[in-house]
């Protein structure tokens, strides 16, 4: 998905969340106007250079934004509802994006759905929604690399991170983070990562996208989360080539990997909106 300066959308990624008001008081931004994200009209459109962006857009759920814990209390809280966090239960639209998100839907209890009976799905659709696919399909279908990645913020910054030489995407700017770990969840896969790459705790707090990519070397679905540092933390370069504090309206100067555009541009255009 594209959006020009305008707050204009258009492309064939899929959104699954407003940017969240915890996070607009991170960044400085107004709370008070959601940036409009994915609509049906953005189904068809350009990626991102050298994007090929895989998945599809679906409805945003019509439920209002949902209110989340203040900035101070993003780590979840006893008697807080992690089904509001993020993507509400609201039915078949939230649902596929569930499906199509991978770990959220089972991190939000959602269960996908098959179409309506007498429909019948093409085996891709099928394949979405989990129906059973003969020997030689799951033979051909990409692999899925589950990545989480920390838009971390301070003072209305956010933290990017250049990937270093020997690993793919050598030189690229990503969000730090990484791959999930079998058992793990997005925010617990991204607590341990950042915990590895920079040396700090961190609170993760909403999720801002999730995109997949497809590379050579796999298909890359990446949940990117606000997130803010636990009081007295600091930021070490561990593993990065280099690392480096950006307003948000100039992280699209930086060569980000083609999976991150979708949440650069939305955080940088809610930026530049107030
Ligand atoms: N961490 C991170 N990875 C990203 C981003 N965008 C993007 O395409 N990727 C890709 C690069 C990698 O192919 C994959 C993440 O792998 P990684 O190498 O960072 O994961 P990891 O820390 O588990 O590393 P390793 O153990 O495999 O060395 O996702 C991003 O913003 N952050």
């Amino acid at each position: 998905m594209m959006i020009d300066r305008n707050g204009e959308i258009g492309g064939s990624a899929y959104v699954t969340n407003d940017m969240p008001g915890v996070s607009a008081a991170h960044a400085g931004f107004s709370a008070s106007a959601p940036l409009r994200a994915a609509t049906d009209d953005a189904a068809a459109g350009a990626a991102g250079p050298g994007e090929r962006v895989v998945g599809f857009v679906v409805p945003r759920h019509a439920a209002a934004p949902v209110p989340l814990p203040p900035a101070a209390h993003m780590a979840p809280t006893d008697d807080f509802d992690e089904s509001l966090n993020g993507a509400p239960e609201v039915g078949v639209s939230q649902s596929t994006i569930g499906s199509l998100a991978g770990a959220d839907a089972a991190e939000q209890g959602m269960s996908a759905q098959l179409p309506a009976d007498g429909l019948d799905p093409t085996p891709e659709v099928a394949s979405l929604f989990g129906a059973a696919s003969s020997p030689a399909e799951e033979d051909d279908a990409p692999r899925i690399i589950r990545v989480s990645g920390a838009a971390i913020l301070r003072d209305g910054k956010i933290l990017c991170a250049r990937r270093p030489e020997g690993k793919n995407l050598a030189g690229k700017w990503e969000f730090p983070g990484g791959k999930l770990e079998p058992g793990e969840d997005h925010r617990e896969a991204l607590a341990r990562e950042i915990r590895e790459e920079l040396g700090c705790e961190v609170e993760v707090g909403d999720q801002i996208c999730t995109t997949q990519n497809d590379y050579e070397f796999g298909v890359v679905e990446l949940v990117t989360f606000w997130c803010t540092l636990k009081p007295g933390e600091e930021p070490k370069r561990i593993e990065h080539a280099e690392l480096r504090w950006m307003d948000p309206e100039d992280m699209p100067s930086l060569d980000w990997a083609p999976a991150d555009w979708e949440a650069v541009d939305l955080i940088s255009v809610k930026s530049l909106a107030f």
